[in-house]
Parts: C-alpha cells; structure tokens; sequence
C-alpha cells in the first residue's frame, strides 16, 4: 500500500494532499452512511490526531465536519511543527479557524460528543502505542460513544493484526475505514473484534505493478462468475472429475472421514471410495449410498489399491487412528506423489516423524488448526505467539516453504500459503461472520471439500482457497443450529445461489 502511494506520487498522477483529502472525505462519507441521522444537522465531533499522516486525516475530517456546522473538538499528540509535510499543511489549514487541544486526560474527556475520531495511528505503527495516548480512546469505547477508526483502530498492527498496546485494555472501534484496499490486519487475529464495520473506501490510487513491497496476498472472494468458470460442470463422464479416496478409521471412528468423503462428493468429484480396515467394513456399509467402500487392512494393501491410476485424490486424517498401520498408510499415500489433504491425524503423525515430513510433495494440502500448527512448525508457533510483528500469514507462508506444499492454516481467520510464495486470506468475519462453524466435524467437512476440488482439477492452492469460502458459505446458508454433517448437504443451495 506504502509503495503504491509513493509509486502514484512519484508518478505525478497525484499528491499526498490529494489522497490524505481523498481519505478524510471517504471517512466522513462512511460515517455519515454509518449514521444517517447524523446527515440531519450539525453534530459534536471529538477529533485525536497523531503524529503522522494518519493525524493528517484526522485534520481532514475535522475540518469537513465544520464545513457541515459541526461543532470539532480537535486533540492533537505533540506539536504541529513535528508532523510529516501533508499533515502539517491539514494541521495549518485547521489552525486557520480552529483550535489544537492539549491530549486528554480522564474518563470524560469526550462527554456530550456523538462522535469520536480515531486518527492517532494508522499503518506507521511500529512499537506498542504508550497507555496516554491509547486512554482516550478506551475511554471512548467504555462509555459507548461511537468511535471512528480511520484506517485502523490506533494500536492494531495493520500488517499482523495484534493489538499493540501498553496497559490496560484495548478500545473497540464501531467503525473503520481504510483507504484503497484492506489491509491483512483488519482481518487476522484480533483485528475483525478491534475494527467494528470496516469500510473499504476508493481514494484513486491504481495497482502500480512492482510496486508492493510485500509478496501478493489476496482475499478471496468467489464471485458467481469465478464459480461459473470453475465449478459449473458443462459436461463429462463421471470418470472426468476424479476419484476420491478417503482413508478411514477403525471401528467406531469412521464419522470424520464419512464426514469428509460426503464433502467431497457434494463439491463435484466424480467418485469417492472410503477405505477402512476390514473390521470396520459393516459399520461403514451402513452409513454409505453414493460413496463406495473398500477394505485396506495395511500399508501394501493401499499401496496395491493405489495401483490403479484412476484413484487420483487422497485424503487422510479425519478420525484415522495414529499407530505404526497409519504411518503406514500415509507413506504409501505420500509416495505415489497424487493430489493429497493431509489433516487431523494425518498430521500429527508428521511431526512425529521426519522421515514422512520429507515426502511431502506440492500435490500436498495441510490444513492443520492450532494445534495441530503448532506440533507440526513448533518453533513458527512459538514466534507467533511471541512476535507480534509476526503474523499468521507469515508463519503459513513458512511453514508452505518449509513442508514444499500448500499450507491451510483453519481458524476465523484461515490463512493459506503456497510453496512458491502466494497467500490468501479466506476468513470467516465481518460480514461472513458464521461463529457457529466451530463444532465438531467441520474441519472433517473441509478437507473433503478440498480433496473433491483437488479431484476435479484445481491446483492446491485453488483448492484450499475454494473449499475454504465455500466452506464458510455453507455455515452462512445453515446458520446457528447447524452441525458439521449438514455442511455438505447445503452446498446445492449454495451453489444454486452462485448461479450453478
Ligand atoms: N500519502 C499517504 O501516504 C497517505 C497516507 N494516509 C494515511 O497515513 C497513514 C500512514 O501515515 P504514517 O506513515 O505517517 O504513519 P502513522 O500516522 O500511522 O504513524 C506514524 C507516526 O507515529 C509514530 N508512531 C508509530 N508507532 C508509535 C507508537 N507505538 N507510539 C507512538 N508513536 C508512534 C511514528 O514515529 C510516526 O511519527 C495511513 O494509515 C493513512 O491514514 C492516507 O492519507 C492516504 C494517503
Ligand atoms: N470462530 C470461528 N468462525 C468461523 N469458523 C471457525 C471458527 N472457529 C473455527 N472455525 C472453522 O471451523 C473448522 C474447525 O475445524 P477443526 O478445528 O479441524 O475441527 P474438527 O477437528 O472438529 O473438524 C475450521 O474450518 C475452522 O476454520
Ligand atoms: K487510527
């Protein structure tokens, strides 16, 4: 975002002015849309401004409410004659009519405001914000008065999404508004719960190519035209969107892969085979229509299965069991070098041995929750949880470069990284939000979900971005009451939704 900004400027396309303009408009715009009564006559408005660009934004916003006949109160972080020069030229441009107030001190310092404006830091973050500074706005959040974040709540790390701050504990914005593009902080870790409404708002700036400084992220969003182009089945044999197959555990642990296997089904593989081991046979034929069964008592039995080439798509771990049989079975999986999702037991037995982490190949999906992070890449857990200029992104992204596979990491904010480097963020809030999704068994649902795209031909990291949105699509089409199960059985509705 940085080096677009500098890039357009540098190009002569557009001053800082303009854009720090742009941004302040943008934010009384979303404001005003937030709170439409506030359209009807003027207001009072308490303004923080910092000591950066973002503190410039807050003099734009200041400003543009009196020009509507509100009454600004405006507190400024340190002097005026310190801000950077395009803030410095708002801080003039307000001081024309205006007044700078002293930093405020005292729960009530914003009493009679309908409105306080966060514009203390934005994206220069770069060290946990001092208790003074972050008081006001705790103050704020307590007492109910709406709060504004421009671009960010100050304190939240718009690259990681970590509350940085010193003492006491962090304010909750009802509203943010960020300029150009979202930033990967609004919606990992604590930034969905921090941000409020979070409004996106043009300011003109186009991609510059090149110019990001950061390796490409994106959020992914299926429109009903990406699903027309990569999910709608035109036609084909059954035998042309792939076969699943689908390890199971022993007797009395197959619900996971049932789970996983109907998933599959439901997204469009052409087949899916569960195989168990042969004492789990009936249990399995019970429960089983469409999905066929086999028996695999071993190792050299999958490895014989898997003789026929037609078995194009694996997936292990949901409920599989993790003794010397499993292990087994996962090496033989991993050998044949298919398509694979790799979750729950699946990879637990890869921390536990090296030699099976080393056949990991780029055919490979690791969707692992926390814990199951963190066993695998203990040392990038242990930094997550430490750093907080770390973010869940960056440990995907090492953890893909280091197994030299896609790496899904599930969670409220699932993250997803490839071993060359791309990423995309699929979360599951705003206005996605499905807290519901966190039951039993859903994970389960996932990962066949994965393994049925990763049948039909999608790469890895299309796959776990796909199956994750669809994922979280089918938990918005259920909503609260559902249990894992129902999961695959929405995906028709969904689908329908997307035009299929
Ligand atoms: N031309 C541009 O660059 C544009 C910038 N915009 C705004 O500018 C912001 C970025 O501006 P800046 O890069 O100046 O950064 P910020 O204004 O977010 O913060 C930088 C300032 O805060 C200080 N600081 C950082 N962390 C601190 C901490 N923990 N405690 C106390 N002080 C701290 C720094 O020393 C520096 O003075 C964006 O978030 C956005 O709001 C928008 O106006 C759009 C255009
Ligand atoms: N708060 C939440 N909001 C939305 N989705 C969530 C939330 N918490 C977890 N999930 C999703 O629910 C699923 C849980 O999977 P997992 O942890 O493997 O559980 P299980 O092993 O029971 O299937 C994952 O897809 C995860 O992304
Ligand atoms: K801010």
């Amino acid at each position: 975002m940085r080096a677009i900004e500098r890039a357009a400027i540098a190009t002569g396309a557009v001053t800082g002015r303009t854009l720090m303009e742009r941004a302040g408009r943008g934010v009384v715009d979303a404001l005003l849309t937030q709170w439409p009564a506030m359209r009807d006559g003027p207001r009072r408005a308490a303004v923080l401004c910092g000591p950066g660009n973002n503190g410039g934004d807050g003099f734009v916003v200041a400003r543009l409410l009196r020009d509507r006949g509100w009454r600004v109160d405006l507190h400024s972080w340190g002097r005026a004659a310190d801000l950077p020069p395009d803030a410095r030229a708002n801080a003039d441009l307000w001081m024309e009519t205006g007044a700078l107030r002293d930093w405020p001190e005292g729960g009530d310092w914003a009493d009679g405001a309908d409105l306080v404006v966060d514009a203390v830091l934005g994206t220069g973050l770069v060290r946990p914000v001092p208790a003074a500074m972050h008081a006001p706005l705790r103050a704020a959040s307590e007492r109910g008065l709406p709060l504004v974040a421009v671009d960010g709540l100050t304190g939240l790390d718009l690259d990681t999404g970590a509350m940085r701050i010193m003492g006491g504990s962090p304010a909750r914005a009802d509203l943010t508004v960020t300029f150009h593009a979202a930033k990967v902080g609004h919606y990992l870790a604590d930034g969905p719960a921090r941000s409020g409404r979070l409004v996106v708002t043009d300011i003109g700036l186009d991609p510059v190519p090149g110019a990001d400084d950061a390796p490409s992220c994106r959020l992914v969003d299926l429109s009903a035209g990406d699903a027309a182009r990569c999910l709608r089945k035109t036609d084909g044999h059954k035998y042309d969107h792939g076969h699943v197959l689908v390890l199971s555990g022993g007797v009395g642990r197959g619900g996971a892969a049932r789970m996983a296997a109907r998933g599959a089904l439901r997204i469009g593989a052409g087949l899916v085979t569960l195989a168990c081991p042969p004492a789990a046979l009936i249990e399995n034929a019970a429960q089983l229509d469409a999905i066929m069964l086999r028996a695999v008592k071993d190792e050299g039995a999958l490895t014989d299965l898997l003789g026929d080439p037609r078995l194009d798509t694996l997936c292990l771990g949901p409920g599989l069991g993790l003794t010397a049989r499993e292990a087994g079975l996962l090496r033989a999986a991993l050998r044949v070098g298919r398509g694979t999702v790799l979750d729950g037991d699946a990879l637990t037995l890869l921390a536990r041995d090296d030699d099976l982490f080393s056949l990991l190949h780029e055919c490979c999906v690791l969707t692992p929750h926390a814990g199951e992070f963190a066993r695998l890449f203990p040392d990038l857990a242990d930094r997550l949880a430490k750093d907080s200029a770390f973010s869940k992104l960056d440990a995907a992204r090492q953890a893909a470069l280091r197994a030299g596979c896609t790496v899904l990491v599930k969670g409220p904010d699932t993250v997803i990284a490839g071993p060359d480097g791309q990423a995309a963020l699929a979360p599951a809030s705003y206005g996605r939000a499905v807290p519901w999704l966190a039951t039993a068994g859903a994970g389960d649902v996932l990962s066949g979900f994965i393994a049925g795209l990763l049948a039909r031909g999608f790469d890895p990291m299309r796959a776990a971005e796909t199956g994750a949105w669809l994922h979280v699509e089918c938990a918005r089409q259920l909503g609260a009451g559902m249990i894992a199960q129902d999961l695959p059985d929405a995906l028709p509705r969904v689908f329908a939704r997307l035009g299929l």
